[in-house]
């Protein structure tokens, strides 16, 4: 599994962890990590900074349109305005606390010369620096007060441009690796969303650039007076720029460029294997039967002996790894740097020792003026070092709405008359020829057959051999790569896609259920009656489901499996029930990065109704249903005898003109009943008929049948 950490590189281009040039090597533990190398030409300050400008400039207009967002968000603009009052406040309190520390040098510098105090200026400047310490904390508190329901408004409004930009792509689209990073590029960078972390990013350079101009003003004002200003305030910013270069050089271990992770250790991976083995629930089962406990225990044993120490996780390892680069010369060379300044004070006071008392509030003035001020100055260039991929992230927040879908959209509006359609689609395969994406072999092969309006067709054959494929091809969830697919005599691609899917009803063989209530899994099979309590339960009682719903403990609102789950800690070991459901501690092993498949507590079988349900809410429930075809892909895998004959009889019976399509393994309840049989193996269809012509030719269908029969006789 790959775990990804901080932010998406915006760069092109690959990293191969075995290009010895680019890419640096460290064994930390039983881990192998490698650093992408900062290149010499990256390391020269500034020389990609102007790519980074350009970058910045293109994708200007992606923040204004962000910022016209956020203008229509209610009650924003007032919220962004406060904001922005509370940050340049916050800016400019350094440079006029350094400029009361100003004054008190100069009332020293008076003191020293004219043995006289003015008390009312003395007691003013006190004030002032007392007053910028107390407002630094109020306007803090202010920010974090303003930027809570400020951050939440974003994010609110970018949850809902997010989800609008997943829920419009198609299957091929979304399954596309390139598209699913682009999404998640776009939705959060280090857990924040992208907005409020652009927006963040902006009002820190705006706060900068105002601690920059105004500790210019006070720096000047300071170092004019003061002898041998200049030179100190020099020697001063040697100690930031040298901790800059030296930041350069090494820079922060894993804070940023590229790198990856990963471990060959055998031993260490068959110990997190057996780590998983006897912690989670759903193995406990296999554990105990076979006899599991001691044999597992020594090998745990063994191998945590054979790892020794080791045995760390990544994170571990790595904070190893940070100690030891804390003790490089460049640091201890940064720290002498820092007392630079009050070595060469000594020196100069050595000439002039009757300067001391002033000299030394003078050098703490400078100090700290032209330290605050470099450091400053350093904050605002890297910042706008990262504005640039923040800003590319902004554009990629937009450009995912942008995202073309791989299936195209037809133009022509379908059908042309809805009362026929009840009465069935007919649909025709012409040398249809298909492979899934990024597949080299066929899953169809010239695919031929025809169906009227309001027949019954079975798919039957091997495993893998395409039957589920040609459904999917039905709904468009894929296109042919070759020969076309006729709807009612017309071309499928050139069907307005959301008319098309609106007549017709599937159930897939892995259908899945939504974390959502029962009640919601029903309704969501025609959304338009999703509201409608009395079909829901009439779909659940026609798709065989009603019986068991009763019995949950909320019914027709249970949630299969919560999306959310409570928190707790440190509870008493007799808690076994905690807001009306049983105390799940295995929450407390995923915090811990290991995740457990929650059981949904039905049966297979229980699963399969419920989705069969949720497919009748659409296509039988309704009168005033749209759907005209009916596909269903083999909807009895997971019933019992009983069940599987109640579902085709009841289907028979519901199915009324509709044209329908099974997908099955099971021969005789359904074949005997088919206008048309598609027999297929490996991509093609091998013979077709009804069941009585394909007995009479007593070829593969018949063979097969016969098969199954005989386990009967
Ligand atoms: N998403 C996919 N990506 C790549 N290949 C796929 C994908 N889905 C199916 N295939 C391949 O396409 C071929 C046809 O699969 P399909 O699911 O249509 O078979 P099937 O007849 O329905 O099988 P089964 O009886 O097991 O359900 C198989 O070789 C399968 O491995």
């Amino acid at each position: 599994m790959v775990r990804k950490y901080g932010r998406l590189s915006q760069r092109k281009g690959v990293f191969n962890p075995e290009d010895e040039k680019r890419v640096k090597h460290t064994r930390l533990g039983v881990w192998d990590l490698y650093e992408e190398r900062n290149s010499t030409f990256e390391r020269i300050p500034g020389s990609t900074r102007i790519e980074k400008f350009l970058e910045i400039k293109q994708n200007l207009p992606y923040v204004w349109q962000m910022l016209k967002d956020i203008s229509s968000i209610k009650s924003c603009w007032l919220l962004l305005f406060y904001y922005a009052v509370v940050v340049f406040i916050r800016a400019s309190i350094p440079a006029i606390n350094l400029w009361f520390k100003g004054q008190l040098l100069t009332i020293v510098q008076v003191a020293v010369e004219t043995r006289t105090v003015d008390k009312s200026v003395l007691f003013k400047t006190t004030l002032g620096i007392v007053t910028c310490k107390l407002a630094t904390r109020i306007i803090s508190h202010l920010k974090s007060r303003i930027s809570n329901p400020l951050s939440a408004r974003l994010k609110h409004h970018y949850a809902v441009h997010l989800y609008r930009a997943r829920a419009r792509l198609d299957v091929p689209t979304f399954d596309d690796p390139a598209v699913q990073a682009q999404l998640d590029a776009a939705s959060h960078v280090g857990g924040k969303s992208v907005a409020w972390q652009t927006f963040l990013l902006v009002s820190n350079i705006a706060s900068t650039a105002v601690q920059v101009v105004s500790l210019i003003s006070v720096l000047w004002s300071v170092l004019k007076d003061q002898p041998d200003g200049k030179l100190l305030a020099g020697i001063s910013a040697i100690h930031t720029i040298g901790e800059w270069v030296g930041d350069m050089q090494s820079g922060h271990p894993l804070r940023d460029g590229a790198w990856a992770a990963t471990t060959t250790n055998q031993d260490f991976i068959r110990l997190q294997g057996l780590k998983k083995l006897v912690s989670f629930p759903e193995h406990r089962k296999e554990f105990v039967a076979g006899n599991l406990s001691s044999y597992t225990t020594q090998l745990f044993k063994m191998l945590t002996d054979r790892v020794g120490d080791e045995a760390a996780d990544f994170w571990e390892s790595m904070g190893t790894y940070r100690t030891m680069s804390r003790l490089k010369l460049s640091s201890f060379l940064g720290d002498s740097l820092s007392e630079l300044p009050l070595i060469v004070f000594a020196l100069r006071a050595v000439d002039h020792p009757a300067s001391i008392p002033m000299s030394l509030a003078s050098l703490q003035l400078i100090t700290e003026t032209t330290n605050s001020f470099s450091a400053t100055l350093y904050r605002l260039v890297e910042q706008t070092g990262s504005i640039a991929e923040q800003l590319s992230l902004v554009r990629k927040l937009y450009d995912v709405l942008l995202i073309s879908n791989k299936i195209p959209d037809g133009s022509q509006p379908f059908p042309e008359n809805q009362e026929k359609v009840k009465t069935g689609i007919a649909i025709e395969f012409r040398d249809v020829s298909f492979r899934y994406p990024g597949s080299d072999n066929y899953a169809l092969h010239e695919i031929s057959f025809k169906l009227d309006a309001g027949q019954l067709c079975v798919i039957v054959g091997a495993n893998g051999s395409g039957k589920s494929t040609i459904l999917k091809l039905l709904v468009r969830l894929y296109d042919p790569l070759e020969g076309e697919i006729l709807v009612n005599g017309r071309d499928i691609q050139s069907l307005k896609l959301e008319d098309l899917r609106e007549t017709i009803s599937v159930l897939f063989q892995d259908y899945t259920h939504f974390s959502l209530s029962i009640r919601d899994n029903i309704g969501m099979g025609d959304p338009r009656h999703a509201d409608d309590e009395d079909r829901i339960r009439l779909a659940a009682r026609l798709g065989g489901s009603e019986e068991y719903i009763e019995r949950l403990p909320e019914g027709i609102d249970t949630y299969l499996e919560k999306p959310v789950t409570d928190h707790y800690n440190a509870l008493p070991e007799g808690t076994q029930r905690l807001f009306g459901k049983s105390v799940d501690y295995s929450a407390v092993r995923r915090v811990s990065g290991m995740s457990a498949t929650k059981s949904t507590g039905l049966s297979g079988g229980q699963m399969q109704r419920l989705a069969v349900s949720r497919t009748f809410m659409r296509s039988v429930v309704s009168e005033d249903s749209t759907v005209g075809l009916l596909l269903f892909d083999e909807p009895s895998a997971s019933l019992d005898p009983t069940a599987e004959h109640d579902l085709f009889r009841r289907l028979r019976h519901l199915k009324g003109n509709k044209t329908m399509l099974f997908s099955s393994h099971r021969f005789g309840n359904l074949t005997r009943h088919a206008d048309l049989i598609l027999y297929m193996n490996d991509s093609r269809i091998i013979e077709t008929g009804t069941h009585g012509e394909l007995l009479k030719r007593d070829g593969e269908y018949a063979r097969i049948w016969k098969l199954q029969a005989q386990a009967f006789l």
